[in-house]
């Protein structure tokens, strides 16, 4: 192994169960009532073990892992589940406990490496991992699950070509992996995938679990007999209940010992047949609740009587001292008559076995003998310190700034919008006078300034920032890393992106239309630009967070941005708005900026006068006037817009924390 955790207290595998339950129930309301999802279940897994949660659809296998992960949410739960004999901690057992979601969510625009990079630099300690260590165990990871010859290949997604299904989830895996999790939790691994890549997902689980030590649990639905000759330990659940929990190896024996002789190939689906609700008719169902119930009154009596299986004998090669004692005890456990029987377990070696809290013999003692010594020791009970807050904005920074630019469409999009608006706007504008069209045009020009800085900023970046919020909810109930570094470092990311292609466009058009060539006055413009671009990010994060889905957004968005367009000074004039409605100018960010365009522009200029045309504004100053524009200075306008920015940052901030905080149950 290449590393070691200094620092934290490390178990012998194998002394205590790592995480043991009791009791769980678990109800949710349902209409016209509360439905029992989980019955008493009790249970406990070991160092080392691969453990398979296996039933019908709806049996609650999902939701006994997420209970076992802590990732629950809503109905009432009731038990004790306690990690390395203690009761959990919320914050530092969810950063223990590696989490590979049924989805894979991940971002396509990283390659492989890169996904585990990030993950690894995040999560391992600073204090503990050097850089190079960190490289290191990435390496190490990808070549375990056989991910290095991919490592350059990007992860894909949504219609971008990327690694397959199976390497995609390998790198989910793996991404968890480089953590050095004490538990890894996996939902359905192999839902998704052709036989042979979920058996490779399967078997280079259990590779890495007897490599690291690592407890390992999945729901799994309908595995092939060879990844159920994987398996350690299965937990068997009908309509809720515990058919069975105990070593893989001798739950066929088991439910032959009850009088269900194995009649498929597949020990899984006879398992699942056996367990299966007939919901074809009321008889049928009944028949089948009835037979299912009768496995679950005879596990708990199994159990009561702290019974154990005792399969046909059975030689096993010991091939040194250690495994030579296990292998005598689990001979001890398991050797006796030839057809399978239950006994009590009073007669079973002391030193052959753990007994979990219901009296069920655990597995752990099987797979001893693979576990390294020095793997034994890397069990933690304490999470990694978290790394620094510079440190974690640097990495996501990065991260997400190679996101932004490999957007190529949203990149080409950008410049050609950017383009677009430079030619047209510009020349739509060009050279204008010192006329009273020249007063319409310059009015109407800088409205555009104004509106260019908004709507075209702030749906493609709500649209980018909505687009990874899957993975950050993902990130963020694993304690990845903390909120404020992912809103800093995406805040910071988008910068470039936006101000860039947009001052230099404004720049193009102010002079291709013939603004007043002056540094001061171009500079204000500048300078009430940044502010509004600023804004309108600002604008673009609260929305991302408010709404939580993109057909919301690109109703909820387009209206409020025009509504707010009514009131930015141009199109009404904020005096004759009705008093019930003027207020909203003061909290609208096309106000500001616009006023101290208007403002700069105006000031100092004076037009001529058609004679006998009527109406004609001779100075710049009665223009401001005419437009009720002239209420607050130019620097007033932009602190207050700058101000605007801030506070919707700070909404967006809080709403982040308030959407992206897991809302879990906790026993
Ligand atoms: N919050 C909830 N509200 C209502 N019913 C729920 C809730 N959570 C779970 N259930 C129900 O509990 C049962 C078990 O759900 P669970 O997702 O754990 O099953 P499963 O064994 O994982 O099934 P599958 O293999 O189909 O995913 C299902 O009937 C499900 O509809």
């Amino acid at each position: 192994m290449s590393h070691s955790h200094t620092g934290s207290t490390p178990v012998p595998g194998g002394a205590a169960p790592v995480l043991s339950w009791k009791n769980i129930n678990y109800d949710v309301k349902v209409k016209g009532g509360v439905r029992r999802i989980l019955h008493d279940i009790s249970g406990s897994v070991y160092a080392g073990e691969l453990v398979a949660i296996m039933g019908s659809s709806g049996a609650g296998k999902t939701t006994l892992l997420n209970i076992l992960s802590g990732r629950v949410q809503g109905g009432r739960l009731h038990g004790e589940i306690n990690f390395m004999g203690a009761k959990r901690d919320p914050h530092s057992f969810k950063r223990m406990l590696a989490y590979v979601e049924q989805d894979d969510l991940m971002y396509p625009a990283l390659t492989v490496e890169e996904t585990l990079r990030t993950s690894a630099q995040l999560r391992l300690p600073d204090s503990t991992y050097s850089l190079a260590a960190k490289d290191e165990r990435v390496e190490t990871v990808m070549r375990q699950l056989r991910l290095s010859h991919i490592k350059d290949t990007m992860i894909g997604g949504h219609g971008a070509r990327g690694v397959s299904g199976g390497e995609r989830k390998r790198v989910s895996i793996g991404a968890e992996l480089v953590t050095d999790p004490s538990i890894l939790v996996l939902d359905e691994p192999s839902s998704g995938l052709d036989s042979s890549s979920a058996e490779m997902v399967i078997s280079l689980t259990k590779e890495m679990s007897r490599e690291r030590n690592l407890c390992t649990m999945m729901t799994i639905h309908q595995p092939s007999a060879e990844m159920v000759a994987q398996f350690d330990k299965l937990i068997l659940l009908a309509q809720g209940k515990l058919v069975y929990m105990g070593p893989a190896a001798d739950a066929v024996p088991y439910f032959e010992s009850l009088g269900h002789p194995q009649t498929n190939p597949n020990p899984a689906n006879f398992f699942i047949d056996l367990m299966t609700i007939d919901f074809s008719s009321a008889d049928a169902t009944q028949r089948t609740e009835a037979h299912v119930q009768a496995l679950v009154d005879r596990y708990a009596e199994f159990r009561e009587r702290r019974g154990r299986i005792r399969p046909p004998q059975k030689e096993y090669p010991a091939s040194d001292g250690a495994m030579a004692a296990e292998d005598a005890a689990r001979d001890a456990s398991i050797n006796g008559s030839a057809s399978a029987s239950i006994v009590a377990a009073s007669d079973r070696s002391s030193k052959a076995s753990h007994v979990d809290g219901a009296g069920i013999t655990a597995v752990h003692d099987a797979v001893g003998g693979d576990i390294t010594r020095e793997a034994a020791d890397l069990v933690l009970v304490e999470p990694p310190p978290l790394n620094s807050w510079l440190q974690e904005v640097l990495v996501l920074l990065k991260r997400d700034w190679a996101m932004t630019l490999r957007n190529t469409s949203f990149v080409r999009g950008l410049l050609v919008q950017c383009l677009a608006l430079l030619i047209f706007v510009g020349f739509a504008f060009f050279q204008l006078k010192h006329d009273q069209k020249g007063v319409q045009n310059r009015i109407g020009l800088l409205y555009v300034f104004v509106l260019m800085s908004t709507f075209p900023v702030v749906f493609p970046a709500m649209t980018m920032i909505m687009a990874g919020r899957p993975v950050l909810f993902r990130e963020r109930s694993g304690g990845t890393f903390r909120m404020s570094s992912y809103f800093v470092a995406r805040s910071l990311s988008l910068i470039p992106i936006i101000y860039v292609p947009y001052i230099t466009v404004l720049t193009g058009v102010y002079f291709i239309a013939h603004l007043q060539y002056d540094a001061a006055k171009y500079f204000i413009m500048l300078a009430a630009i940044v502010v509004l671009l600023f804004a309108s990010l600002g604008f673009a994060f609260s929305m991302a967070m408010i709404v939580d889905s993109m057909e919301l957004m690109h109703i909820i968005a387009p209206v409020t941005l025009a509504t707010l367009m009514l009131f930015g000074g141009n199109l009404a004039n904020s005096e004759t708005i009705t008093p019930v409605l003027r207020w909203i100018k003061y909290v609208c960010i096309f106000y500001y900026p616009y006023a101290a365009l208007v403002q700069n522009e105006f000031d100092g200029l004076s037009f001529t006068c058609a004679p006998g045309k009527g109406f004609c504004y001779e100075a710049g100053l009665d223009v401001i006037q005419a437009y009720s524009l002239n209420e607050l200075s130019i620097a007033v306008c932009i602190v207050i817009c700058l101000s605007l920015g801030v506070a919707f940052y700070i909404s967006a901030y809080g709403l982040l924390r308030w959407a992206a905080k897991p809302r879990f149950l906790w026993i």
